[in-house]
């Protein structure tokens, strides 16, 4: 029953949401046209109340979603504007990055901490895409109460780290290392860590699964990148990889980047316009949504040959070597750019590569279901990627 209310509910305030911003939209619409020459960008104004909430749905939980843009722009332009409000949940299934971040965010180490720290964040993310309505029953209720306990855990953390004067000691995590900096106020820091969690939370995993699940389908891949981690690992006595060996991965950093490209799981970012905006020969209204694509450009043919496909050796082309600098290139965004550029690009490449070396060095899998990719409500496959994992034969020799 409770729950039945809560639909209801959240039915009719999204239905009101929808409302305020369409008449926010037409009232700036208003105040924006036939102010000269200037004029719309081109492409769909979409449906009064449900924007085009509905296409948009059908093509992110596709294993396609740049079908959006390419339904709606009529004519090649690289910005769509329209009007969209959604609200969605995630899905849990992200327990092991959790357990990770909360490791090393905060130095805890013991594993029912660990637990009840991942708990409570998973119930806070769960929260932060859904009905912002703060009453018992409500997923958005859960999450604020879970944000709070996190808060007072950080607190009691920070008092206690204070308390022993280990700030200075490793082990800390990043919590040890920000109280270094005295200058930061306490709220300041809980909030940092809070976002660091949730922007590097699913990210790097989901990364992860694609670049197996691509290379997968693509056994002349895995082959190569095999052979590239195997050489890398004969090298060292102690199978420690060094920053040098890091730097000698070309084929892995080919891997790395064809997966941000045709599974870069931020298909597209979100920007509110907050004054009108002059774009070569048009005008982005003050309060716009404006959604930069960037699946739609990763996957443009116009871009990439054969874009849909799984196609690492494109990055060794000379001819793509400057489309491929992910810092800067218009061309190939997947950590966003800007002012609001991913700090934690290079650290999740790394990751990535890590987790490429000692998986291909001592494991071969086979999947065992078909699977596909989504990206609603958030990137993922959409059985779950199940696969048989079994350690190599040489390394059950070693043993
Ligand atoms: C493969 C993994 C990752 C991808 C594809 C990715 C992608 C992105 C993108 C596209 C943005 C820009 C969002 C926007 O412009 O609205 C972003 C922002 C951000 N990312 Fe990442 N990210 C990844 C991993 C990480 C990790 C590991 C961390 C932290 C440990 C992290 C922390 C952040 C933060 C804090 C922001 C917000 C920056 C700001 O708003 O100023 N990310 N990320």
């Amino acid at each position: 029953m409770g729950e039945k209310c809560a639909t209801i509910f959240s039915f009719m305030l999204a239905t009101l949401l929808f409302i305020a911003i369409l008449a926010k939209f037409v009232q700036n619409k208003k105040k924006n046209f036939g102010k000269g020459a200037s004029k719309f960008p081109p492409g769909r104004r979409s449906w009064p109340l449900i924007g085009d909430s509905f296409s948009w749905y059908s093509a992110v939980a596709s294993s396609h979603p740049p079908r959006f843009v390419e339904d709606q722009v009529k004519r090649p332009s690289t910005i769509s504007t329209t009007i969209k409000s959604f609200f969605f949940k995630m899905f849990a299934e992200r327990q092991v990055a959790i357990n990770l971040m909360v490791n090393q965010l905060f130095g805890v180490s013991s594993e029912s901490e660990i637990n009840k720290m991942a708990q409570l964040f998973s119930d806070f993310v769960d929260g932060c895409l859904s009905v912002p309505i703060k009453m018992p029953g409500f997923t958005y209720y859960t999450a604020m109460q879970a944000r709070e306990t996190i808060i007072s855990k950080i607190n009691k953390t920070i008092v206690e780290i204070r308390r022993r004067e280990a700030a200075t000691e490793v082990g800390n995590g990043v919590l040890g290392r920000l109280l270094e900096e005295e200058s930061l106020p306490d709220d300041a820091i809980a909030d940092f860590m809070i976002n660091l969690l949730f922007a590097g939370n699913e990210t790097t995993a989901k990364t992860i699964l694609f670049a197996v699940y691509f290379l997968t389908q693509c056994p002349k891949a895995l082959m190569q990148l095999t052979e590239e981690q195997d050489s890398l690992r004969s090298s060292s006595d102690d199978h420690m990889l060094t920053w040098q060996d890091y730097k000698a991965m070309p084929f892995t950093q080919c891997v790395i980047d064809e997966t941000l490209r045709v599974g870069g799981i931020a298909i597209w970012l979100m920007r509110e316009a907050k004054e009108d905006v002059e774009y070569q020969d048009y005008v982005i209204p003050k309060g716009c949504f404006v959604v930069p694509f960037l699946s739609a450009v990763h996957l443009d043919e116009n871009l990439y040959k054969g874009a849909l496909s799984f196609n690492p050796w494109r990055w060794m082309d000379p001819e793509n070597q400057e489309k491929r600098n992910w810092r800067s290139s218009p061309f190939y965004a997947p950590f966003g750019g800007g002012a609001r550029f991913c700090p934690g690009a290079e650290l999740a490449r790394l990751q990535i590569a890590l987790f490429l070396h000692y998986f291909v060095t001592r494991y071969r899998w086979t999947q065992i279901k078909e699977d596909q990719m989504s990206f609603f409500p958030s990137a993922r496959l959409v059985n779950g990627f199940q696969i048989r994992i079994n350690k190599r034969l040489d390394e059950l020799k070693m043993q």
